[in-house]
């Protein structure tokens, strides 16, 4: 049966990087996928911009929706401080597989917790069953047009406090113009916007940060 691009990224990133090392891990998926098969993982320019939304904050908890092969997982967690966790949701059983071993080989598995599901039904469950009070940082990489109905999700579970951050990718593409409505609009939320590029690409792309005000 033969290899899905997922799979062939994995590869590489085990016989190309060092094991324990998350940048090389980094380094090893943004090499591939912009000389061999593009994929959508965050990539390194508007990686930067999560770097530095993420270390502004310095989190102890955070929530990525739309793990992947686990990319901006190792990114995130790599600038967690001791004790500090990284809980990261994604839908497809193959790319969780990927992204768990991905996870491990760079070495942050402790920090990390991989939960396979569908957001709308992982949000509710944040607080009993993961012990989660409230979230520091939420970074917003899955289903384009899920971005507000789990942001409204987010809040009616009480899960976003004062000063809890949402970093969202592909503004611009695939984009989520309802969501930049809706955020944009919204007088409980503090906006930003970061323009960079499509992963990989000469295409225009942009972030938006939202700073949720209580
Ligand atoms: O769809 C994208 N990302 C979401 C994948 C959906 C996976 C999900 C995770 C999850 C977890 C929990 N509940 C439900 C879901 S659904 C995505 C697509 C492009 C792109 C850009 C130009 C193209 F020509 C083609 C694709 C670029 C990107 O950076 C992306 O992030
Ligand atoms: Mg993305």
């Amino acid at each position: 049966m033969n290899q899905s691009k997922e799979q062939r990224i994995l590869n590489f990133v085990l016989q190309n990087a060092v094991r324990g090392d998350p940048c090389s891990v980094m380094d090893a998926i943004d090499k591939y996928c912009s000389q061999k098969e593009w994929a959508m993982n965050v990539g390194n320019e508007k990686g930067l911009i999560l770097d530095k939304t993420v270390e502004e904050i310095n989190p102890s908890v955070a929530l990525e929706l739309g793990t992947y092969c686990g990319y901006s997982a190792v990114r995130i967690a790599r600038l967690l401080k001791a004790g500090a966790r990284l809980l990261t949701v994604e839908f497809n059983p193959e790319f969780a597989a990927i992204a768990k071993q991905m996870i491990e080989f760079a070495g942050v598995q402790d920090k990390v917790k991989l939960i396979e599901g569908p957001s709308e039904e992982i949000i509710p469950q944040l607080k009993k069953k993961y012990e989660v009070d409230t979230l520091d940082f939420v970074f917003l990489d899955h289903w384009k047009d899920r971005y507000t109905p789990d942001t409204i999700l987010l809040q009616e579970c009480s899960l976003l406090r004062k000063g809890s951050v949402l970093l969202a990718d592909n503004i611009i593409v695939p984009g989520a113009p309802e969501f930049v409505n809706y955020i944009r609009n919204n007088p409980r939320f503090q906006c930003t916007n970061y323009p960079s590029h499509l992963e990989y690409m000469k295409v225009q792309d942009a972030m938006e940060k939202a700073v949720f005000l209580g």
